[in-house]
């Protein structure tokens, strides 16, 4: 179910960090079409050669993401197996990850944010409709491939990437690390179903609203079980119709989180309302 890319059709170039039991770097593959030789942009996640124990849970991960193609999901063009070295071949996206661009340019204006968190909820409603959950929703794994500028009025566009490692393969501290972007039932299953990328959406949510500031931020693995354990609430925005969506979201009981189908509907009445308009215009409507 993958297509298999040649380590020699492969250029690496320089680092991009890393990820849980990854490294990324930029790079490019070529490929030839019809007797034409293609260069293509490429991002490469490499597994660990010491964590070779995930590599089906790192393929099924992208998998995932090769066996269904929407605007808004990060293509996966294959893998490469060379050595030791397990290497996904994902499409480069222009601007990177949504928390570190937010963090930088604080100037994202709030129709800006809710066109994002709209293509996110569409992204998760085409998954949703597919019966797929996706498992590690937040803004780290959106990545922006247009900035979309006031003043040209185009706008931003985001793709989803792929999830990563699988939870249950993760170490309990990694899980742990990822209060409160992991739905807490997850952390006694360490099961993913649909409802917990409900939960992630409404903490990737008020990430967008706090430009990229991470929920919790600083706050140890001991007081992150605690927030869990003491049913916790991030702080509400002073944006009430978006602090209700969050919270919505963010219910502990998964059953009572809304179905994407409702939360495109409530974004669509914040994005056109009142306090959107004011922010946008610096009046209110007559
Ligand atoms: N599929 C992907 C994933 N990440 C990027 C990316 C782009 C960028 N400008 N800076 C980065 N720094 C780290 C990652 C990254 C691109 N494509």
């Amino acid at each position: 179910q993958f297509h298999m890319i040649k380590h020699e059709d492969l250029t690496w170039k320089e680092s991009l960090g890393q990820g849980s039991f990854t490294h990324i770097f930029r790079g490019s593959k070529t490929d030839q079409r019809d007797g034409v030789t293609h260069t293509t942009e490429v991002l490469l996640k490499v597994l660990d050669a010491n964590h070779k124990n995930c590599w089906e849970s790192f393929f099924e991960a992208a998998s995932l993401m090769s066996q269904i193609s929407h605007k808004h999901l990060l293509l996966v063009y294959g893998i490469s197996v060379h050595k030791s070295k397990n290497i996904m071949v994902q499409e480069f996206v222009k601007h990177g990850a949504l928390d570190l661009y937010l963090k930088k340019s604080m100037s994202v204006s709030v129709s800006w944010k809710l066109d994002v968190a709209k293509q996110l909820a569409c992204a998760l409603n085409f998954l949703e409709e597919k019966n797929i959950a996706h498992g590690n929703i937040c803004a780290k794994n959106l990545l922006l491939a247009r900035e979309g500028d006031p003043s040209s009025d185009n706008s931003p566009f985001i793709k989803l990437s792929d999830p990563g490692t699988s939870m249950a393969l993760l170490g309990k501290d990694v899980v742990l690390d990822r209060i409160p972007w992991v739905a807490p039932e997850v952390l006694d299953t360490l099961e993913i179903e649909l409802e917990c990328d409900k939960w992630s959406f409404g903490t990737t949510l008020w990430e967008i609203f706090n430009n990229g500031e991470a929920p919790l931020q600083g706050q140890d693995l001991i007081q992150k079980q605690q927030f869990y354990e003491h049913f916790s609430n991030l702080p509400a925005l002073e944006w009430t119709e978006l602090a209700d969506l969050i919270a919505q979201c963010m219910q502990y009981q998964p059953e009572l989180r809304p179905s994407c189908r409702s939360i495109i509907r409530q974004l669509n009445s914040l994005i056109t309302s009142d306090y959107e308009i004011l922010h946008a215009t610096g009046t209110l409507p007559k």
